[in-house]
């Protein structure tokens, strides 16, 4: 709290509400926050045991409200108790458990309810909700029904603490902050997620170039640190999205979950800053990308702005496309395939170019950890063109220190190790051959070190960082013995 304290000033406006810039100069890989969540969800339908997080379909047999797996013995004492003593019929009791949202919005209560964490849920309720800008839509009418109307009949409410002021907005704010506010975090099963709301993490702003990156550890802190030098005065941006999406559908999902229309100098690109991530092929100019102007919407082509794209078509194409990606996952020939026949109408760093190419570059990589395929050196150099083209764009979409970046240089640097282990182990290469190779691979995976170092220990890219650690020891122990004056290995 300390780093923010010193690093951070909160700051407020109309279009973004409160945001935070830099108070002070603040240096790359610098940290800005680390901070325990607040609320631990779980994400939409998922049932998640109060205790552990694993998915469950079982309740505490004390509170009878709170999800507990078999497992775990109990949960919150003080929280426990207090459901304990609510006087509730089985019924009702079933119908709270009906839903696996309304555990979240319990937790909300509980807070609320125990004096020691007033000041807490105080600050919980000022953060951004959009109570008039969901009001009467989808999502709304869904909670209306699904949980505000079940807490509402099963005379919950009125048994806490000031119930009869638990009203519909309240309710409807608490969920709005969770989904306004809500970081997502690895559950413990692998691919699935959770939600976790940080009090201080949730005033970073957004933008889809930010400055700032966020990573969860193991035990749900979150630690915001600095990705290139930051100014004081500069506002610090975290991205609430998928950066590897083109610009439509990163703006759709902010404006859809979000609640508002991002303006960032991405957003506002209509290349993506040279990206070209969301660009068609123009059909009738010999390199001509057509992309949407963001004035009027049209598809133009950039070199004639007379050849032109209906939208609709722009629209089905694209998601035609998503649909053949997904059909053809896992299937490396028909994911090739594809690729070519994409590559026709979208731009080579298309956002679906893209993911197929980072699709073809996972399944090489299972193809060249599996020895006994006897991969050729055909697979190899795919991998490694491949892996060159995602980390260009990478390069222009986070200039600096980044994880993506960092885990696809790794990719790129193992793999041309192995490409020139095998070559020359085939007598393709010499041994001054390999040095070059092995010098060049250890350039690049110290810069991927240096970046996954800011990563939390207790995450995946900590754990990588670890494993890169040894195995660039052992790069270097394999350059010593190429170094050495030895004509048996030099020739
Ligand atoms: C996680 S909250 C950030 C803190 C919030 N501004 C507050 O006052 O509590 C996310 C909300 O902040 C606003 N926001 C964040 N970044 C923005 C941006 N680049 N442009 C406009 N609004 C933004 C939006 O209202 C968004 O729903």
């Amino acid at each position: 709290m300390e780093d923010f304290a010193n690093k951070c000033e909160l700051k407020e406006n109309e279009t973004m509400g409160r945001y935070l810039v830099a108070a002070v100069n603040i240096k790359a890989g610098e940290t800005l926050l680390l901070e325990q969540p607040l609320l631990l969800l779980a994400n939409n339908a998922d049932r998640r045991c109060c205790n552990c997080h694993q998915l469950t379909s079982t309740f505490c047999g004390k509170c009878r409200l709170m999800p507990l797996c078999a497992e775990c013995v109990d949960h919150h004492g003080l929280d426990c108790l207090r459901l304990a003593k609510l006087q509730l019929h089985v019924e009702q009791v079933q119908q709270l458990q009906a839903n696996a949202e309304i555990a979240n919005v319990l937790k909300f209560l509980l807070l609320r309810e125990h004096a020691e964490m007033h000041s807490w849920y105080e600050e919980l309720l000022q953060m951004e909700a959009h109570l008039a800008r969901r009001r009467d839509t989808e999502i709304w009418r869904t909670y209306q029904k699904q949980v505000i109307e079940p807490l509402q009949s099963a005379g919950l409410l009125l048994q806490l603490r000031n119930g009869s002021e638990i009203d519909e907005d309240l309710l409807q704010r608490m969920l709005g902050i969770a989904d306004i506010n809500g970081f997502e975090i690895r559950a413990p099963e692998s691919g699935s997620s959770m939600r976790g709301v940080y009090l201080r993490a949730g005033l970073f702003a957004h933008s889809c170039v930010p400055n700032v990156v966020a990573a969860i550890d193991e035990q749900h802190r979150i630690k915001l640190y600095a990705n290139r030098s930051i100014a004081a005065g500069e506002i610090l941006y975290n991205c609430y999205t998928n950066i590897m999406l083109g610009t439509d559908e990163r703006r759709q999902i902010l404006k859809i979950g979000k609640c508002f229309d991002c303006q960032c100098v991405r957003c506002l690109d209509p290349t993506e800053l040279g990206t070209h991530m969301s660009s068609f092929v123009c059909s009738h100019c010999a390199g001509g990308y057509i992309v949407k102007q963001p004035d009027s919407n049209a598809w133009q082509c950039l070199l004639n702005p007379e050849h032109m794209l209906n939208p609709e078509f722009v629209a089905s194409v694209v998601e035609r496309a998503k649909e053949e990606v997904f059909h053809a996952r896992d299937d490396i020939y028909r994911l090739e395939l594809l690729l070519a026949k994409l590559g026709r109408l979208l731009h080579g760093n298309h956002y679906i170019m893209l993911d197929l190419k980072q699709n073809i570059a996972s399944i090489l990589r299972q193809i060249l950890q599996n020895m006994a395929h006897r991969p050729s050196r055909k697979v190899y150099e795919r991998k490694i063109r491949l892996c060159q083209e995602i980390l260009l764009v990478l390069k222009v979409l986070v200039p600096g220190i980044s994880r993506l970046k960092a885990i696809a240089l790794y990719e790129l640097a193992n793999t041309q190790a192995e490409l020139a282990r095998k070559l020359f182990s085939e007598q393709e290469h010499t041994a001054a051959d390999l040095l070059g190779e092995l010098q060049q691979t250890e350039i690049m995976m110290r810069e991927s070190l240096r970046m996954l170092l800011y990563e939390p220990i207790c995450t995946p890219e900590g754990h990588l960082a670890r494993n890169m650690l040894r195995e660039l020891k052992e790069l270097q122990n394999d350059m010593k013995v190429l170094q050495q004056p030895n004509d048996d290995v030099i020739n």
